[in-house]
């Protein structure tokens, strides 16, 4: 606050201090002091109602100094759910949808080779007027890994909110302050990544999308001490999608049936089995505490089930979590004031999510130099570096007033799965040989290995035509691949101008390492063949017609003119 708030604050609390020798104050009568030649009066009437006047320049800078206050005050939005919710939509159509605001989305994504930042924002949603930003903060749990980093770039959007308001934003209109909400930030000069385009939204990770998309948020941060930001206690939303049957028990409060058991060591197909009901108690575990911290819950893909099982589920969320509001949607598409700028944010939600985090440390310290217990989450001796710090949410586990006692790497380490990313720019992937490989791979490995899978591929031009590869690559198209639990779906477009060509994919599982390299080396093999391109038709006799249109003239030229048309100017240039 500056010099003349403080002041002003001062003389407000107390009009007998502060103030003093800025515009003067008779303490004894109703006089009034001119300072500078503006009018500076300080009113004393009856004790108990005086009244403090400010000069002009003073309230400019007290009201620049609330207007920055106010400024900075970023709401944030944290979007969470499970692999595949449909957080990235829900993301989207916030970014599309015209309702006034700018904003920033901290994505957190889940895996070895970032997607999702292609599937947002730039990479072909739709826009809004607004400008928008995407920040992408890979691989980690917002709530351990990459906590630093959210707060950071939290305070990064905070910051240079605050410096564009001081940016001769005083002579501005003033703003209501329901409009003064919706309004962002304006952007900053200089293309600063952070600064620039827009204010603050968090994204989902990838799999509980912290949008603090658990991934992901939209909307703003409070200027709160850093630790309550990085929490992300902040209004929590949760997508949950169709998976009924499996969801209903757990809201029912039975899903937590398969506990896990201890596991002796060598007996493997227990082990197995237990790994598959620690991992089902943790995805319940997580559903849960997701859902305890949410002021929101979208019911998404409502178009997957039928309105009885919708109802079911809206009643089994709202029994069970009295304190959220439900809707049911269809590709996250809701009316966005139902989910930003609630200011929902609750202390005692914080408090306890502290009290948490807390916990994590003590048991942190307790088990660095033990080895790890849950064992069977790492099974058959797999590396355990590729594991997925899955879930911004299981922060949010303890905070869950079910199970406040849970250990946190419960339901880390027991979902168990492990995320693949492949990098592919050497050329375009033949889009035939990978949806035969794909679906061999499934068939073969076991439909169930792989709960998820995404990217964005840079196929041949015969992608969306069926055609077999040709000789050239052409343009390539831009497909998107989606996938969940072996039915994976593509969408396919035109590269957007001067985008550079690049296949990624990311596969979610339970990947052995085996099975890593295999989809490693799976995608890589489906590179497109580079074939030579054909020699030029011969040259031929011309018909009159042809002769007389002037195309003619010599087969060079001819095969020339065909080139220029159909392959950019003829020569080897396959790669339009
Ligand atoms: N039928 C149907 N499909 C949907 C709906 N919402 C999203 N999807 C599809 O579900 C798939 C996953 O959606 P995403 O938005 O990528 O899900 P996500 O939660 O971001 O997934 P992760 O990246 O794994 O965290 C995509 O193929 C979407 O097109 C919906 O309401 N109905």
């Amino acid at each position: 606050m500056c010099i003349f708030c403080e002041r002003a604050r001062a003389s407000l609390d107390d009009p007998l201090a502060g103030l003093d020798g800025v515009g003067g104050w008779d303490a004894d009568s109703s006089t009034t002091t001119t300072t500078g030649g503006s009018s500076s009066r300080f009113n004393r009437g009856p004790r108990g109602s005086r009244e403090a006047t400010l000069t002009l320049r003073q309230k400019r800078e007290a009201e620049r100094c609330e207007e920055l206050k106010r400024r900075a005050r970023l709401p944030v939005t944290v979007i969470t759910g499970f692999l595949g919710a449909g957080k990235t939509t829900f993301v989207n159509h916030l970014l599309s949808a015209r309702h006034g605001r700018k904003l920033a989305v901290i994505e957190n994504e889940f895996g070895e080779v970032a997607i999702d930042d292609a599937l947002l924002g730039d990479g072909g949603v739709e826009r809004g007027e607004e400008a928008q930003q995407v920040i992408l903060m890979p691989n980690g749990c917002m709530c351990c890994r990459v906590r630093g980093d959210l707060v950071d770039a939290l305070k990064r959007l905070i910051v240079s909110a605050s410096e564009r308001a001081s940016l001769g934003d005083g002579d501005a209109p003033q703003q209501t302050q329901q409009e003064a909400d919706k309004s962002p930030p304006p952007p900053s000069p200089g293309g600063d990544p952070l600064g620039g385009a827009a204010a603050p939204a968090v994204a989902p990770p990838s799999s509980e999308a912290a949008v603090a998309r658990d991934t992901a948020t939209a909307g703003g941060v409070e200027a709160a001490p850093a630790p309550a930001v990085a929490g992300a206690q902040l209004d929590g939303i949760i997508l949950e999608c169709s998976g009924l049957d499996e969801l209903a028990p757990v809201l029912q409060g039975n899903g937590d049936a398969k506990s896990s058991t201890p596991v002796e060591e060598g007996a493997e197909e227990e082990e197995e089995a237990a790994d598959s009901s620690a991992a089902a108690a943790a995805a319940a575990t997580l559903v849960k505490s997701q859902l305890a911290l949410s002021d929101r819950v979208l019911l998404n893909k409502s178009d997957l089930i039928s309105p009885a099982q919708g109802d079911a589920l809206v009643d089994a969320v709202k029994a069970n979590f009295p304190g959220a509001a439900v809707t049911r949607c269809e590709r996250g598409k809701v009316d966005v004031d139902l989910v930003l700028g609630v200011e929902s944010f609750s202390l005692d939600k914080a408090l306890e999510m502290d009290k948490h985090f807390a916990d994590i440390l003590a048991d942190k310290k307790k088990n660095s130099d033990k080895h790890d217990g849950h064992h069977h989450h790492h099974r058959h001796g797999e590396a355990k570096a590729n594991t997925p710090p899955h879930g911004g949410g299981e922060k949010s586990a303890a905070a869950a007033a079910s199970s406040p006692g849970r250990d946190h790497r419960h339901a880390h380490d027991r979902l168990g799965a492990q995320s693949v990313g492949v990098e592919v720019a050497e050329g375009p992937i033949d889009w035939t040989k990978f949806t035969s490989w794909l679906k061999g791979f499934l068939e073969k490995e076991g439909e169930e290995l792989i709960w998820r899978l995404k990217g964005v591929l840079w196929t041949t031009a015969a992608n969306g035509s069926g055609a077999a590869t040709t000789w050239g690559w052409g343009a390539g198209r831009r497909t998107v691949v989606q996938g969940l639990y072996g039915h994976f779906e593509s969408e396919v477009s035109d590269w957007p101008a001067g985008a550079t060509r690049v296949s990624r994919m990311v596969f979610i599982g339970d990947l052995s390492p085996r099975v890593q390299e295999a989809l490693r080396a799976g995608v890589r093999s489906c590179v497109a063949v580079r074939r030579a391109r054909p020699p030029p038709p011969k040259p031929r006799a011309i018909a009159g017609r042809e002769r007389g249109s002037g195309v003619g003239g010599g087969g060079g030229g001819f095969a020339s003119r065909l080139g220029a048309v159909k392959f950019g100017g003829g020569g080897n240039d396959l790669f339009l």
